[in-house]
């Protein structure tokens, strides 16, 4: 369960509020304008933000004082993170094992195996193409097997056909982890997410059924939505 107690995250003049809870397993898409501050609210979760006041909690912990590395997530951006100079099975090893030393190399060739990516271990990053490099850095984040997974438009540069395969395999494959993914296209929310989080006038409000948010959108969604 990740909660949120009485949050406020600030950057700058700018200044982001939540206070609700997202229980293991979920499915959540985190939506809303342009600035409004989806990226902050995952970068607090991943601890690249410290809170201005309350507690980010997961299964009761409070995340404060936990340095990124330590905290219970993987996260995932749109720029994908491969390192170009390390061949994707290295580039997928850093997910267990930031000195590579004691990577276990099984692992990582089931890993490559689930995300379709069998037998280009041995490739580097730019000899695979925009959707395989996709299936690689999911791969590195599922194979560290975090209780969440946090994912910051991974997939918007990837054609509509690409993307929609690309979020079935995260669906299948994150199992019982928490995955919060911020998007800004209506229809990866509803694809993809039982519940939505509409970051909006600097508050993260509480995830609602994806259906009904849709269905009867508050002013604010309807704004976005342009509608
Ligand atoms: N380092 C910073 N210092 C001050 N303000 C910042 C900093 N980083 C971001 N902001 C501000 O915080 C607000 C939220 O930014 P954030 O990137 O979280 O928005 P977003 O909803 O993810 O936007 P987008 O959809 O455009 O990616 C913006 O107004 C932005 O200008």
């Amino acid at each position: 369960m990740l909660s949120f107690e009485n949050v406020t995250i600030r950057q700058g003049d700018f200044s982001l509020a939540a206070n609700w809870q997202a229980a293991a397993g979920g499915r959540i898409a985190v939506i809303g304008p342009s600035g409004a501050g989806k990226s902050t609210l995952l970068n607090a979760v991943a601890g690249f933000i410290p809170l201005k006041s309350g507690h980010i909690r997961w299964d009761g912990q409070p995340l404060d004082g936990l340095p990124p590395g330590k905290r219970p997530l993987s996260i995932l951006f749109q720029d994908q993170n491969l390192f170009p100079h390390l061949t994707v099975a290295q580039n997928l090893g850093l997910g267990l094992d930031p000195s590579l030393r004691h990577v276990n190399t099984a692992a990582v060739d089931r890993a490559l195996e689930r995300v379709g990516l069998e037998g280009l271990g041995n490739r580097r990053p730019a000899a695979l193409s925009g959707g395989q490099q996709s299936r690689a850095a999911l791969a590195r984040a599922l194979l560290r097997a975090r209780p969440m997974l946090l994912l910051d438009e991974p997939f918007a540069a990837l054609g509509p056909a690409l993307k929609a395969e690309m979020l079935a395999l995260v669906e299948e494959l994150a199992g019982p982890a928490l995955v919060l993914m911020v998007t800004h296209d209506p229809e990866d929310a509803q694809r993809f997410s039982t519940h939505t989080v509409l970051v909006a006038d600097g508050i993260a409000a509480s995830p609602a059924p994806t259906d009904a948010l849709f269905a009867n959108p508050p002013p604010a969604l309807v704004n976005y939505l342009g509608a």
